[in-house]
């Protein structure tokens, strides 16, 4: 067999499906094979659009049927190797406790299996899963391997248990994280909201490597003046293409990483933005997109090598 030509990397991605619009495997399945990867998509859930809308439809999927479709179909009947496995929204607490298990299974007979998990349990400190949710994802962090876990700052708070307000807050966040989930290697803490930036109207994006170094870093983001949904599943998705698609001769670091993966995340919501901007009637003033614009983003989601967003900066535990 030639070398030379670079294998095709396959991800399972265990995600939510809306008809219309692009959040969970519609948020991450684009932008994941137009960056190269063979994408197994296993749906949580069909909904007709995402539940930001005031209606939508649809159905859950049962834990019987989720289980069912690994244990026996991909992994048992199929045996099917992945790079990766990718989990984030799931309809209940069983079946968050029954997929992470098969996960975890899969990840310990096969040591090149990385689980990426986005904890996906609320926003803006509201809950939109079951509360038991959040003790399910705290001993799923604990006893399990994990690769990267991308909370945002509602998710990260409940995850270890204290308000995080300001930079002292993210310092002593991360160390409760890796303190309580020393099996979790990676962290990114998307969109978090200090008082050090609150007057520039910006993001923080904050990471962490156990494997690297005893230093948090973190981007300034600047905030542009709409919400999204999707976005947490888009970096996610584009976070697991940059750490482990093996773009370029050496691996990146996770800071590298983030930094690029930012680029790209605020070019697209920039993109996004401008769109919606040129479609809106003008009684239309919200800025609440609701959907993503990620075909007519696919230009931007081909550059390869990809820039950065600017230079981390460092905090030293
Ligand atoms: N209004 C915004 N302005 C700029 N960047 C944004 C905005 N909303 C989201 N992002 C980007 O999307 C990423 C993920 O969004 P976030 O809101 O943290 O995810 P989640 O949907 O999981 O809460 C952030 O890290 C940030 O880069
Ligand atoms: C079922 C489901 N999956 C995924 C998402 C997207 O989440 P985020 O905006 O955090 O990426 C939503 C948000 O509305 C959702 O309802």
């Amino acid at each position: 067999m030639n070398s030379t030509i670079p294998t095709t990397r396959k991800v399972l991605s265990i995600q939510s499906h809306v008809i219309h619009g692009y959040v969970g495997n519609k948020a991450a399945t684009f932008p994941l094979q137009y960056r190269g990867w063979d994408v197994d998509v296993l749906n949580t859930v069909q909904f007709s659009n995402h539940p930001g809308y005031p209606h939508f439809t649809g159905f859950k999927c049962s834990t019987e049927e989720l289980v069912e479709i690994v244990e026996k179909g991909l992994v048992g009947a199929l045996g099917i190797k992945y790079d990766a496995v990718l989990s984030g929204y799931l309809p209940n607490v069983q079946a968050l406790q029954k997929m992470a298990e098969i996960v975890r299974q899969m990840c310990e007979k096969d040591n090149n299996v990385q689980w990426v998990l986005d904890p996906v349990l609320g926003d803006n400190g509201k809950l939109y899963v079951d509360a038991k949710c959040v003790t399910a994802y705290q001993d799923i962090l604990q006893n399990s391997k994990i690769f990267l876990v991308t909370p945002n700052q509602f998710e990260m708070e409940l995850l270890v248990g204290m308000p995080i307000r300001s930079l002292h807050d993210v310092k002593r966040g991360f160390e409760l994280f890796h303190e309580k989930y020393p099996r979790v290697t990676r962290v990114v803490v998307t969109s978090l909201e200090l008082s050090e930036f609150s007057e520039g109207n910006m993001y923080v994006v904050a990471g962490f490597d156990s494997s690297l170094s005893d230093e948090i870093f973190f981007y300034r983001i600047p905030k542009i003046n709409a919400t999204f949904s999707g976005s947490g599943d888009l970096i996610c998705a584009l976070l697991t293409d940059s750490l482990l698609n093996g773009h370029g001769c050496t691996q990146q670091s996770l800071s590298q990483s983030l930094g690029q993966v930012l680029w790209l995340v605020t070019s697209i919501l920039q993109k996004t933005y401008d769109l919606n901007v040129a479609d809106q009637h003008p009684q239309d003033s919200s800025m609440n997109i609701k959907d993503l614009k990620l075909i007519q983003c696919r230009d931007i989601l081909k550059r390869d090598p990809l820039p950065s967003i600017g230079k981390p900066e460092t905090i030293k535990i």
